[in-house]
């Protein structure tokens, strides 16, 4: 295991979690998520719509409240961890991300498809010149080799990311992928490289501790596992697994039990568990984002959410692509009709 002791976390639960809350958060729970976090000693809290700075629309999902009232909030009652902000190139725009530096936000985390790290140059670059700490987040990273991987980190990397992140955001890699992707990073590059896995196969814990061994010293969570599909690896639980290795994270293990029972829980619409749907995303390596979605059209052309989930993964359709779901599910709809 790495002798690594400085793992730094970030929770996402208030952007990827916003998945899990059809986009509906309001001022009230961030403030009162970000505020104990900060507490907690949580080094990085990530907040904006689930898929990033611009992200409230009909394709996306949208938002009860503007996402720059969310960062405001959480920048006004958070004097250790530092706001981060997810910005997808073509979603989000260097305007939003400087609206975002003016609230506070001290992170970008810049997201592309794992093969498309070229169109981040503009927006790591701006966030650099806005003083703001730099993520490179390479989604769907189960989709590319290894040497793919290194290629398209090393892109993010000239451009000044001081971070390069293995996302499986469908939640289907496998351990032995995961260490051979993180240490392929490892070797090339010499910024820090990150981890953000999904629990949907209930891997993210699993995966997460391959890629601290591999060289992975900065780590997502979500609390009480609010993220898409199944959630992320359980920041609370990671905390707990971390100390009991020996790897100190600085953040308060007591004090994220409390908020993950007390505060987050009574926010959930259900518990994060995997399910029929979530298992599917990671089976068939389906943006964990594409959960609500493909529950909706389910619902509207009456088929079987897994079987959109399926198709959808066979087509390796991506984040940025949500208007396929109605497309898939209006032709599965049609092929069951009676001729
Ligand atoms: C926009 C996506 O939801 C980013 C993410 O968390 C992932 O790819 O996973
Ligand atoms: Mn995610």
């Amino acid at each position: 295991m790495s002798n690594q002791s400085d793992i730094k976390l970030t929770e996402v639960a208030l952007r990827d979690g916003s998945h899990a809350v059809s986009h509906q958060y309001t001022v009230g729970q961030v403030t009162s998520v970000a505020k104990a976090l900060n507490e907690a000693h949580v080094p990085y809290i990530e907040v904006s719509h689930g898929d990033g700075l611009g992200g409230s629309s009909l394709q996306y999902g949208q938002s009860l409240t503007d996402e720059l009232k969310l960062i405001e909030a959480a920048v006004s009652v958070t004097d250790f961890s530092k706001i981060a902000v997810l910005l997808l190139p073509g979603i989000g725009t260097i305007e939003d991300l400087k609206k975002a530096a003016g609230l506070g936000a001290k992170m970008a985390r810049v997201a592309t498809h794992v093969t498309e790290a070229d169109v981040s140059k503009q927006h790591i670059e701006t966030a650099k010149d806005l003083g703001m700490e730099t993520v490179g987040f390479l989604m769907m990273s189960h989709m590319a080799p290894a040497s793919k991987l290194v290629e398209q980190a090393k892109l993010m990397e000239n451009y000044g990311a001081d971070t390069v992140y293995v996302v499986d955001s469908a939640g289907a890699l496998l351990p032995h992928e995961v260490k051979e992707r993180i240490a392929a990073l490892r070797q090339e590059l010499t910024v820090n490289i990150g981890f953000h896995a999904h629990n949907n196969l209930s891997l993210a814990m699993g995966n997460t501790l391959a890629a601290i061994e591999a060289g992975a010293t900065r780590i997502d969570g979500s609390i009480r596992c609010l993220g898409a599909g199944a959630g992320n690896t359980q920041t609370e639980v990671l905390v707990a697994v971390l100390e009991r290795m020996g790897l100190k994270t600085g953040v308060d293990l007591y004090k994220m039990m409390d908020i993950a029972e007390d505060i987050v829980a009574p926010i959930l619409p259900k518990p994060q568990e995997i399910n029929r749907d979530s298992l599917t995303l990671g089976y068939a390596g389906v943006y964990s984002s594409f959960l609500l979605h493909a529950n909706r059209a389910a619902k509207r052309f009456n088929v079987d959410s897994r079987d959109i989930l399926v198709e959808l993964g066979r087509r390796e359709i991506i984040g940025g692509q949500e208007d396929m779901i109605i497309d898939v599910a209006a032709e599965l709809a049609k092929a069951k009709a009676p001729v």
